[in-house]
């Protein structure tokens, strides 16, 4: 978290990214399991998704919210986007972690 930003919310989730060559979806950072993922409100008024691999410590996930954002809800545990060539999933742990998160980055779209 910088300076300047605050969590205004975490959840856990595995952060996948979509192959397009293989047509599968692969853990980002290269290790399955789940990250503790923040959205992260900044002072100026900017939002980042920023996720930790539970076990490695690795960022898996640092993505700055750009105004327009179609954040889809694939599922009720699993929610996607799509951003310059690369598709980002997240597989909830739980529909509650999903409805919570998926409430939050909606909450930040409407401010952008
Ligand atoms: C227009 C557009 O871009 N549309 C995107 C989706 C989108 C819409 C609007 C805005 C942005 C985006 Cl991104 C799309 O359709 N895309 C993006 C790339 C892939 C995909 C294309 C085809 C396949 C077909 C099936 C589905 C898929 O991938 N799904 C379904 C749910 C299901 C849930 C969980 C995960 C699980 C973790 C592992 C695996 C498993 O279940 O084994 N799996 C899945 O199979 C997961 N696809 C997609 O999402």
């Amino acid at each position: 978290m910088a300076d300047g930003e605050q969590s205004i919310g975490q959840v856990k989730a595995i952060v996948l990214l979509y192959d397009d060559n293989s047509k599968k979806w692969m853990p980002s950072g290269g290790v399955q399991g789940f990250s503790l993922v923040h959205l992260y409100e900044n002072v100026n008024g900017s939002y980042r998704i920023v996720g930790h691999h539970c076990q490695t410590r690795q960022v898996v996930i640092n993505f700055s919210i750009p105004k327009g954002l179609n954040y889809h809800e694939a599922t009720p545990t699993f929610h996607q986007w799509r951003f310059k060539q690369l598709v980002y999933g997240l597989n909830f742990g739980s529909e509650e972690d999903a409805a919570v998160f998926s409430a939050a980055v909606k909450g930040a779209l409407c401010t952008l």
